[in-house]
């Protein structure tokens, strides 16, 4: 093989656009990676490479998410696209996940939606603490009083990022166009360029956890034919070198790391915040899955019972429109996790939508839990609820 490795040379974030459907994440995505291009440093990925991961085109499995890296200045970035439709906001929840800033899109023409307030929901309750707003289409209301509708759009996404503990007062919104920034005009290329300045300066580097023990939730496993399987996903803490032991907690399987690549580069050794894929010996294909958690051996104890204080979404969220009462069993999106659960309300009994409450959950299979760590609560292909751990066992 001769592939170039990956130097590390500039510090390395991951970021990710989200917001409404159609407002113009992809777009956005691919212009990104054009003006980058064009500065140099980076490569780009067009419209329908993002929009459809070469993997789930060939291989028909569900991956939902695109990542793309690129490099400003003064950063390396990986950046995932997540998809806008309601059915797969659990992906942009596991996704969000392990951001350490995002961009929200919002069609300046069409404003606030469902989805708009949804994703900024989950991306706190998820502890993404950095937005930065794109107020895309911005050439489509370019003239006369339509600026006027613009100033309003802002306005309200600053107060739905206030309301939701964002400071909507100091977060950049820069007026976009990924469509005209795509096609080359050089009014919106620059706007793109604003847009990089502002996630480069309001986005800050955040603190890596490389001393702990190794730790990584199992996005996705692919076979590379003669060579073995691969889980890939991004490195929640640590670090991994090729050669070092790991566990995978869900499959019971100890094993050794025989290769390491990011974006397709080998790597001598990955850190937290890293994307990567990992070689694993010996691991037959279906022996590991989405949810897994690869380890440092015996780091971490799943366990199946916590405490949580959860948001019940309303149905201006995309929530439930009934409340909920012990008893209830929705799944779990915990990490790259998607796990059934009964949830006990204790002398509260009922949460309406809307309400904050705390409750007892027990899974239905044991994994990895902490006091902090975010969750979503599905059910029938919609987000019902919104949490953070608070006590295990
Ligand atoms: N006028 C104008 N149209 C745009 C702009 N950006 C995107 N569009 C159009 O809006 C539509 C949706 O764009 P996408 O980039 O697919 O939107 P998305 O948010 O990724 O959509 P989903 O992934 O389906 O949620 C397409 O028809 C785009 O051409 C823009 O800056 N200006
Ligand atoms: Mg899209």
């Amino acid at each position: 093989m001769s592939k170039t490795a990956y130097v590390r040379t500039k510090p390395h974030l991951n970021i990710g656009t989200m917001g409404h459907v159609d407002h113009g994440k992809t777009t956005l995505t691919a212009a990104i990676t054009k003006v980058l291009a064009e500065r140099g440093a980076s490569t780009f990925v067009p419209f329908d490479r993002i929009d459809r991961a070469p993997e789930e085109a060939a291989r028909g499995i569900t991956i939902n998410i695109a990542h793309v890296e690129y490099e400003t200045d003064t950063r390396h970035y990986a950046h995932v696209d997540m998809p806008g439709h309601a059915d797969y906001v659990k992906n942009m929840v596991t996704g969000a996940a392990q951001l350490d800033g995002a961009i929200l899109v919002v069609s300046a023409l069409d404003g606030i939606m469902p989805q708009t307030a949804e994703h900024v929901l989950l991306a706190r309750q998820v502890g993404v603490d950095h937005i930065v707003v794109a107020l895309n289409k911005a050439d489509a209301v370019d003239d006369g009083e339509d600026t006027v509708l613009t100033d309003l759009v802002e306005l309200e996404v600053r107060e739905l990022l206030t309301a939701n503990g964002y400071g909507g007062d100091s977060v950049p919104v820069v007026r976009v166009s990924g469509l005209k920034a795509l096609e080359g005009d050089p009014r919106w290329t620059a706007s793109i360029d604003a847009l990089l300045d502002a996630v480069d300066t309001y986005v800050p580097m955040p603190e890596r956890y490389l001393d702990a023990p190794f730790l990584l939730p199992v996005e996705n496993v692919l076979t590379i034919t003669g060579r073995g399987t691969v889980v890939t996903g991004a490195i929640e803490r640590g670090t991994v070198r090729v050669g070092d032991r790991i566990e995978v907690l869900g499959a019971a399987v100890e094993t050794v790391v025989t290769g390491l690549e990011t974006f397709g580069k080998p790597m001598e050794e990955a850190q937290a915040g890293d994307s990567v894929a990992l070689l694993l010996r010996g691991v037959p294909r279906d022996a590991v899955r989405r949810g897994h958690i690869v380890a440092a051996p015996g780091s971490v104890v799943p366990s199946r019972r916590f405490s949580a204080q959860v948001y019940v979404l309303s149905a201006r969220e995309g929530g439930r429109t009934t409340a909920v009462s012990t008893g209830y069993r929705p799944q779990f999106y915990i990490r790259t996790a998607d796990v059934v659960g009964d949830i006990d309300l204790g002398e509260t009994e009922i949460a309406r939508p809307g309400d904050t409450v705390t409750m007892s959950v027990e899974l239905g299979r044991e994994v990895p839990l902490e006091p902090g760590l975010g969750f979503a609560i599905r059910e029938g292909g919609r987000t019902v609820g919104a949490g953070t751990v608070t006590e295990v066992g």
